[in-house]
């Protein structure tokens, strides 16, 4: 597989903690391969910047277009701009970006002051908004949001009223970094657009090394948007790898040090906590299955239920997707009677109140669906709850909900159902995986799972696999679960004969 190419236009840190510097370590953390396109030379340590070089527009020129002919970018992070011939000239460039050559994803952190709070650019607010059609996202702190707006920020609704501005100016997304509007223990970022804003929570960090948070930040959006994830997930990582890049940070020198540059995220705890005014943080906790879900067939009739029940599925789903079905409440009702003759974990799909009335072992939701539904009156009525994700942010939203699973789709394109997202693919699934395994929240794979795909699927370490059509859609329903089920096993076996060897 071919490594991304990010690009960075920046200033070079004669210090080694920012600028470009701390942008190229970012690239090589989250495995893209990085180019430099230096803005300004800077004579800078932990403790002061003592000289600024910018370099003549054309130098920038040059750089960018000798680049474009041989190493196009998936993504650039622009970040020290020094004058506005530079920013004019990076405008330029990217206004006319070569047809053929697909768009790249431009990230912007308007750096105007350094963390020992030297002023580094001459550039003025009213510059800065011919570039701000063509960037996707900018990344100001609250001093930047409020230099580049003319207004105090002093809270959300402020921050709100700073990012419009901005918006009417012609940016389109902005993503406000560190603030904490009073909160003693916590920090956020906040990512505002005109689809709504969501909240990036983490335990503020009690250390002094933060130089370069803002570059690295920045270029971590710029690595994983190369990484095809999409742009609520991008800041998600790029959170987390500053998040543990602070925890590692060590002092270089007699200021603050640099954010520490380690690999892919892969802690749960180092994660942000994620809220957004549709599904708002809530405390809540849901029974345990009582056996791993293992194959879990999603089927849409009583029939279906009945025939697999009788072929020892212990884990599935009623799936009835039309809310007018005839006779939808006797098929639910009759499907949890038959469920419970066998012992078996019946999950209801989205009709959360009949499943409370006819009392199911449980109920499963997408992430629109958990707006809609009483969350509270499904934990009281002691039902199971199980939640669709199809990302990083879908998944660190469910997983604070407690619930007894978690979905991870659609991992290949599929049929079934037509789908907003793009396919996840195995790396993703076993991340994922990975990051839910400290939780011990079961974790379900689901979408265009076929037989030869069940030995890839289970590697991943999931706990269970979703079908539909690998059953639905089967000449032989009895052989086709036999199958799947003779292939879930032996990929289990073959996954703890390696735990065993590796132990030893
Ligand atoms: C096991 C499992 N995973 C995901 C889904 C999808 O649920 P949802 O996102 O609510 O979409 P619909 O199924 O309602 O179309 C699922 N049903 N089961
Ligand atoms: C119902 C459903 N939900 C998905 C998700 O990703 O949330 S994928 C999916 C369809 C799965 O069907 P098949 O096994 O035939 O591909
Ligand atoms: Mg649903």
């Amino acid at each position: 597989m071919s490594i991304p190419v990010v690009w960075t236009i920046a200033g070079s840190d004669s210090g080694g903690g920012a600028g470009i510097q701390a942008d190229l370590h970012t690239f090589r953390s989250l495995n893209v391969h990085g180019c430099s396109v230096i803005s300004t030379i800077t004579a800078q340590n932990s403790v002061a910047t003592t000289g600024l070089f910018p370099l003549a527009a054309d130098a920038v020129r040059q750089q960018l277009e000798c680049l474009q002919q041989d190493m196009p970018p998936a993504a650039i992070k622009i970040g020290l701009l020094s004058n506005v011939q530079q920013l004019q000239c990076v405008a330029d460039f990217l206004k006319q970006w070569s047809d053929p050559l697909p768009q790249p994803f431009v990230v912007w952190d308007p750096v105007v002051v350094s963390t020992q709070q030297d002023r580094l650019s001459e550039l003025k607010p009213q510059h800065c908004a011919e570039l701000f059609p063509l960037v996707d996202i900018m990344t100001p702190n609250l001093d930047e949001l409020s230099w580049l707006s003319g207004l105090e920020v002093t809270d959300e609704d402020s921050m709100y009223r700073a990012a419009e501005q901005l918006f009417q100016a012609g940016l389109s997304r902005i993503l406000v970094t560190g603030t904490d509007f009073g909160r003693a223990d916590e920090i956020s970022d906040y990512y505002l657009s005109s689809d709504g804003h969501t909240q990036y929570i983490q335990q503020k960090l009690r250390t002094k090394h933060s130089h370069g948070t803002g570059c690295t930040l920045s270029s971590a959006i710029a690595a994983a948007l190369a990484h095809d994830y999409p742009l609520e997930d991008a800041i998600t990582v790029a959170n987390a790898y500053v998040h543990q890049g602070l925890i590692e940070a060590k002092g270089i020198g007699r200021g603050p040090g640099p954010v520490a540059h380690t690999h892919w995220p892969q802690q749960i705890d180092h994660f942000p906590k994620i809220n957004t005014p549709e599904l708002p943080c809530v405390d809540l906790q849901f029974p345990s299955l009582d056996q791993e879900p293992g194959l879990y067939p999603v089927v849409d009739s009583y029939e279906w239920i009945e025939k697999l029940l009788k072929l020892g599925i212990k884990t599935l789903q009623l799936r009835i997707k039309d809310p007018d079905a005839p006779q939808l409440e006797t098929a639910i009702k009759k499907s949890i009677q038959l469920a419970e003759k066998y012992s078996a974990q019946l999950f209801i799909n989205d009709h959360w109140q009949l499943a409370i009335k006819h009392n199911a072992y449980g109920v499963h939701l997408g992430q629109e669906d958990l707006t809609e539904a009483n969350l509270h009156a499904i934990q009281q009525a002691g039902l199971r709850l199980g939640i669709s994700t199809h990302s990083y942010t879908e998944l660190l939203i469910a997983q604070a909900y407690k619930p007894s699973y978690i979905a991870l789709g659609h991992i290949f394109p599929t049929q079934t159902k037509t789908m907003p997202s793009k396919p996840q693919g195995l790396q993703r699934l076993r991340r994922y995986a990975a990051l839910l395994a400290p939780k011990n929240i079961p974790t379900v794979a689901i979408g265009g799972i076929s037989l030869e795909r069940v030995a890839p699927v289970t590697a991943t370490g999931v706990n269970g696999i979703a079908v539909v059509s690998a059953i639905t859609a089967a000449r032989n329903v009895e052989q086709a679960v036999h199958q799947l089920l003779t292939e879930m096993e032996a990929e289990l076996e073959v996954k703890e004969k390696n735990e065993v060897a590796h132990a030893e």
